[in-house]
């Protein structure tokens, strides 16, 4: 499909706002003894590495890879869960991160599964919060960017396995021929 790509957070303010959310991360769990990230793949991986290095104390990693989009552009609502984390999560400190929550279906599924293992807390942060697209309700508790409508790649973030490596995030345009 014929198409163009145009920045929509360069690498300059991409940087800036995750060092922001590494601050307010570090303010959030001060005091706290290991927190546990638990990034979602394949789209967080990008920011999840730059994130962690912004947290100011030990964080323990842990990884769930979890699919709905494959090469469309909207949520199938079939949310697969393809690896599920390793660490026990009971009494633990526990943030999800995100790249993007747009239908909401991925994160509600994935917060519901994760709270019947009675964690002692339970936080979302996303680099872009797509709040207009959004089905199901999910809390967030630390936000990049509330972005527009619009179709995004980049920085993690793939469209049909695409994009995921530019280093800023660009908005697709879908161009007629
Ligand atoms: O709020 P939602 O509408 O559920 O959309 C958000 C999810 O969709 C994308 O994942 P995708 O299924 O494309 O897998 P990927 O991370 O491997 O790209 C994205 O990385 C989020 O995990
Ligand atoms: O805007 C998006 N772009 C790519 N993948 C996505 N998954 C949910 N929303 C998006
Ligand atoms: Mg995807």
């Amino acid at each position: 499909m014929k198409h163009r790509v145009d920045t929509l957070y360069s690498q300059e303010i991409l940087a800036e706002t995750v060092a922001r959310l590494g601050n307010e991360i570090s303010l959030g769990y001060q005091g706290t003894d290991q927190l546990l990230m638990i990034g979602l793949l394949k789209g967080s991986v990008i920011f999840l590495s730059d994130l962690c290095r912004q947290v100011n104390s030990s964080v323990e990693l842990d990884f769930m890879v979890v699919s709905s989009y494959g090469h469309r552009m909207q949520s199938s609502g079939d949310v697969r869960i393809l690896k599920d984390i390793e660490v026990d999560i009971k009494g633990r400190e526990v943030l999800i991160v995100e790249d993007i929550i747009d239908s909401g279906f991925t994160l509600s599924k994935v917060r519901e599964m994760l709270l019947l293992r009675e964690p002692k807390s339970l936080r979302i942060c996303t680099l872009l919060n797509k709040v207009s697209r959004r089905e199901v309700d999910v809390p967030v508790d630390y936000v990049g960017f509330e972005i527009p409508d619009a179709f995004v790649v980049g920085y993690g973030i793939d469209w049909a396995e695409k994009y995921r490596n530019l280093p800023y995030i660009g908005k697709v345009t879908i161009e007629e021929s």
